[in-house]
């Protein structure tokens, strides 16, 4: 009895695998061959849930120096008790634009870790060092090389490691998609032009980290994002007409958000 049941359990499982549809595939391209970080190299992504905004800490652990990008304030002493526990002595903390939808995490940082701020010249923003393309940052051994992706704000920033492969697009360029850009000075044209000209024209096989995702995506490769992105694989016209129509609604926090990034995230919200 037990016997012809089971024999029955995997008559129907063979059967499932058997009418199974078989994998379709689409992709008869080359996938670009992968980089692997350096052994010296530390990488963490890390996710504030209510913004969906993604932190990056980046390091050499051997002389045990560490930079992060994009931090927000509610996470600053997770993101600072990280370091801590890795033994990383923070050196900056850095903004790839001034954002809109949350306050930076860099005032606090500043204050718990004594690192030094760091956001673009273009910004308009204050912060101990304000940089454009002709820097570069540096942490122990590794640099981050810095593009100059205006669009989704006038002074956008893409850092851009490029021994280990990879880059942090801020709200340049998103998986599937990109920054909007009908405030803080956007241009659409301006956003199409800094992804095919400076994100686009990476290696392919460049991992891209964007400063927010809003599907549960991770990274994704400049190789993909040519291929599958449906914004920017569009012509400068239908990108333009795309933009013009998204009708998003204005972000929560921007009205707060906003002053407080002009100054390094350390703006009093006066009382209501
Ligand atoms: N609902 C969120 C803001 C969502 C949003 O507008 N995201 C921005 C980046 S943060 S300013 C964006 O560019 N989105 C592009 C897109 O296509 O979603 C809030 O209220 O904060």
């Amino acid at each position: 009895m037990m016997a012809r049941t089971l024999s029955s359990v995997a008559r129907k499982l063979t059967n499932t695998l058997i009418v199974s549809a078989p994998i379709k595939r689409t992709y008869c391209g080359t996938m670009p061959e992968q980089t692997q970080f350096t052994k010296d190299f530390l990488f963490r992504q890390l996710f504030d849930t209510t913004s969906s905004t993604y932190t990056y800490l980046l390091a050499d652990t051997t002389l045990g120096e560490a930079i992060l990008i994009d931090p927000v304030i509610e996470q600053a002493n997770r993101d600072f008790q990280l370091c801590r526990d890795l033994n990383l002595c923070l050196k900056f903390a850095i903004n790839t634009h001034m954002h809109a939808d949350h306050i930076t995490g860099t005032g606090v940082l500043k204050e718990l870790s004594g690192c030094k701020s760091i956001i673009s010249k273009a910004s308009g923003a204050k912060a101990d060092i304000l940089v454009d393309e002709s820097d570069k940052i540096s942490f122990g051994r590794h640099c981050l090389d810095i593009l100059y992706t205006p669009g989704h704000t006038n002074g956008c920033l893409t850092y851009y490691a490029p021994e280990q492969g990879i880059a942090f697009t801020g709200d340049t360029l998103l998986i599937r998609g990109c920054g909007r850009t009908d405030f803080q000075e956007g241009s659409s044209k301006n956003l199409y032009h800094s992804v095919h000209e400076k994100i686009f024209t990476l290696p392919p096989a460049t991992k891209l980290y964007p400063a927010h995702d809003y599907k549960g995506m991770t990274v994704t490769t400049v190789e993909e994002e040519k291929r599958l992105n449906p914004r920017l694989t569009k012509s400068l016209e239908e990108f333009i007409e795309i933009m013009d129509n998204l009708n998003l609604p204005y972000p929560k926090m921007i009205d707060k958000a906003v002053p407080a990034n002009k100054v390094c995230g350390v703006f009093e919200v006066p009382p209501q």
